[in-house]
């Protein structure tokens, strides 16, 4: 794929930064001869194929065509791909409502009528992308986001489509990344993928002291929901939750815990996402 070879700066004005992750940097961008902002994410390319600095060209066009193959009003959209030297910049979708999660950890409590809303929504997204045979394979909270900040009932736009996978008939896929406690059993045993891998939770029943245990916990499906956390949530809604956390990827699931949250524990979250090449292989 080409993409602009023109200077990104000859027609956005380059702004603040907005998000940063193992991609590179996401900034705010206003364009010049319209004044509309956007979101710029500067994603560093592999200069040569031995250097472990940087992104392969290969995996920034997957993430282009996957983002031109899904318009979706759940998921962010993509404008314009523009290229330098070792750079490529996609210009997305200004996405300025910050993150779920923190939304939901600043509200005093969540009424069930809007996790609904909102789980609906994340569900619409996730239905349209899985209906193309794409995988999202990083959903967690850092990667659900608002779409404003004003708005009392603002929409949901899924980002971050850097390990989306599009399945073609018949063939096999195996990944092994993916952020510990939102990875799926199956990503965990390496087998092979679907997107029923794209499980999801708010604050992970899973969470443990550290990856490992985590992990292990996924694969035995261990988790248990905290009953003062939950005395509030209608039995309909535990037995949504119960019916999706299931271990076999046959069972579409996604999973999204609104779990009432202390503000420490929405700050302290693990956010990154990790190889799993670098953990021992997991037996269940
Ligand atoms: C972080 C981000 C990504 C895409 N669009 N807006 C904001």
């Amino acid at each position: 794929a080409v993409f602009k070879p023109e200077n990104v700066e000859d027609f956005y004005e380059i702004g603040d930064v907005l998000g940063s992750g193992h991609f590179g940097q996401v900034r705010r961008v206003c364009e010049r001869a319209s004044g509309t902002c956007w979101a710029a994410k500067f994603l560093k390319i592999r200069k040569s194929a031995c250097s472990r600095l940087g992104l392969e060209r290969s995996g920034v066009e997957q993430e282009v065509e996957i983002l031109q193959a899904i318009q979706h009003p759940n998921i962010v959209t993509l404008k314009d791909v523009f290229e330098s030297r070792a750079e490529v910049v996609l210009i997305l979708e200004l996405v300025s409502g910050g993150e779920l999660f923190d939304f939901i950890a600043e509200k005093e409590n969540l009424l069930e009528s809007e996790a609904i809303e909102f789980m609906k929504q994340i569900l619409e997204g996730l239905g349209f992308m899985h209906s193309k045979n794409i995988a999202h394979f990083d959903l967690k909270p850092e990667n659900i986001m608002l779409s404003d900040k004003v708005s009392p009932h603002p929409d949901i736009k899924l980002i971050d489509f850097g390990l989306a996978h599009r399945f073609h008939q018949g063939e096999e896929y195996r990944s092994t990344s993916g952020t510990p406690q939102y990875i799926a059993p199956e990503v965990i045993n390496n087998e092979a993928l679907s997107t029923a891998a794209d499980i999801l939770s708010g604050l992970s029943p899973f969470q443990d002291e550290t990856d490992e245990e985590t992990l292990k916990n996924i694969i035995a499906l261990n988790y248990e929901f905290d009953a003062q956390s939950f005395s509030m949530t209608s039995s309909m809604a535990k037995d949504f939750i119960q019916k999706l956390l299931l271990q076999s990827p046959r069972s579409n699931r996604c999973f999204c815990l609104f779990q009432p949250i202390t503000r420490k524990q929405a700050a302290n979250r693990n956010r990154s996402s990790i190889n799993m090449k670098n953990f021992k292989k997991f037996n269940a």
